[in-house]
């Protein structure tokens, strides 16, 4: 299948709170207008920085935040006009999530059997022996003795429980799995180990993969597009291999050019200030407040999706010109940023 599997058409999700804003309510946009497609067996890496609406999406995505507007179809339904236990079913069976911090996310009164068997139960699927047959199956499959069967979630290690929670993941055998940073609550020591079994069999299982996570280095290694967001903005979508010299969008080259390992020297670009708030956000282009680029156009419209090449989607006024290098452009930045930004001291 070359298609999409998955397909985000202009999804916004806005979350109201109470008690903000001058009337004691206010909205915060968390995504806005986000459209992509996930073909099978791809990587999809998510990067930005924290509050970008990374995490949203990937909830959007697995049906845990109904978005405010736009459709998402998966495997030709478009899952969230449909009913509760329609979306329940089709996407408990096709879509695999796996979450940060494996502790929180399994039932800690449940014996890791059980957490394991839980979605074949919960989606009746074969018989009770198939069941345990398959429990055990998984456990081999993610590297996790027969006997952790037994214990409960508390009773294993970090890396042992993100076995869990993989194996749980894979149990419907989806043909999408959402991993949101996966290894971040993780010991540095076992996260190696983690993020190599997950890849593993993704590729054994030709599973198609979300991927979400600060770790701009491991995005990079792992996908085969990575998607940048910027304050619930998809700003660009760049084939993983041209990252990070080949990245249009300013935005995309400074979260790229911050990030150790990749650029030699690293020669971060300035960026003035924090990011603005998703309640308040700026007119315009969203980045254009701490874009050195930026121009009266950049507040007045946000400009729409153009590509740069195949695969290669960008939304910025002033993309950078093929041909510069990072280092160029953290000149060019320090130089038009140069009293706006202070130095660290
Ligand atoms: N339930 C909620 N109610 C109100 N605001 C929310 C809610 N969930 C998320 N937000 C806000 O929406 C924006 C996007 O949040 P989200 O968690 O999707 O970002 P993220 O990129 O995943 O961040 P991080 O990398 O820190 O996990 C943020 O401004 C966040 O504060």
């Amino acid at each position: 299948m070359n298609g999409p599997i998955m397909r985000l058409d202009d999804v916004s999700v806005v979350h109201r709170i109470k008690g903000a804003g001058l009337f004691g309510h206010g909205s915060v946009q968390a995504l806005n207008g986000a459209s992509l497609e996930i073909r099978a067996g791809e990587t999809v890496g998510v990067v930005g920085e924290s509050g970008c609406g990374k995490s949203t999406m990937a909830k959007a995505m697995v049906g845990l935040q109904r978005p405010t507007s736009g459709s998402i179809i998966f495997e030709g339904r478009d899952i969230w006009s449909l009913k509760d236990r329609e979306r329940r079913s089709h996407l408990g069976r096709g879509v695999g999530m796996i979450f940060q911090d494996p502790a929180a996310s399994l039932n800690r009164r449940m014996p890791i059997s059980q957490v394991v068997r839980d979605p074949l139960d919960v989606h009746d699927v074969g018989t009770p022996k198939e069941r345990t047959a398959r429990v055990r199956d998984l456990l081999d499959l993610v590297g996790l003795p027969r006997s952790a069967a037994d214990v409960l979630p508390s009773q294993l290690s970090g890396g042992q429980r993100q076995r869990v929670s993989i194996a749980r993941a894979l149990a419907l055998e989806p043909s999408l799995v959402i991993a949101d940073e996966p290894t971040s609550a993780l010991d540095v020591s076992v996260r190696a180990q983690i993020l190599n079994l997950l890849l593993d069999l993704k590729e054994r299982l030709g599973i198609a993969m979300v991927f979400v996570s600060h770790d701009i280095q491991t995005v990079k290694r792992v996908s085969d597009r990575v998607v940048t967001m910027y304050l619930g903005r998809i700003v660009e979508e760049t084939p993983a291999d041209r990252l990070p010299e080949l990245a249009v969008h300013p935005y995309t080259r400074a979260l790229f050019s911050a990030t150790p390992g990749l650029l030699d020297p690293i020669d971060p670009i300035p960026l003035v200030g924090p990011v603005p708030s998703a309640a308040n956000p700026p007119s315009g282009c969203p980045f254009r407040t701490r874009c050195w680029k930026a121009t009266e156009v950049c507040s007045e419209l946000m400009p729409g999706p153009m590509l740069a090449a195949e695969g290669h989607t960008y939304r910025c006024h002033h993309p950078v010109p093929a041909g510069i290098t990072t280092a160029d452009l953290a000149a060019s930045a320090r130089a038009a940023t140069a009293d706006l930004v202070k130095e660290p001291s």
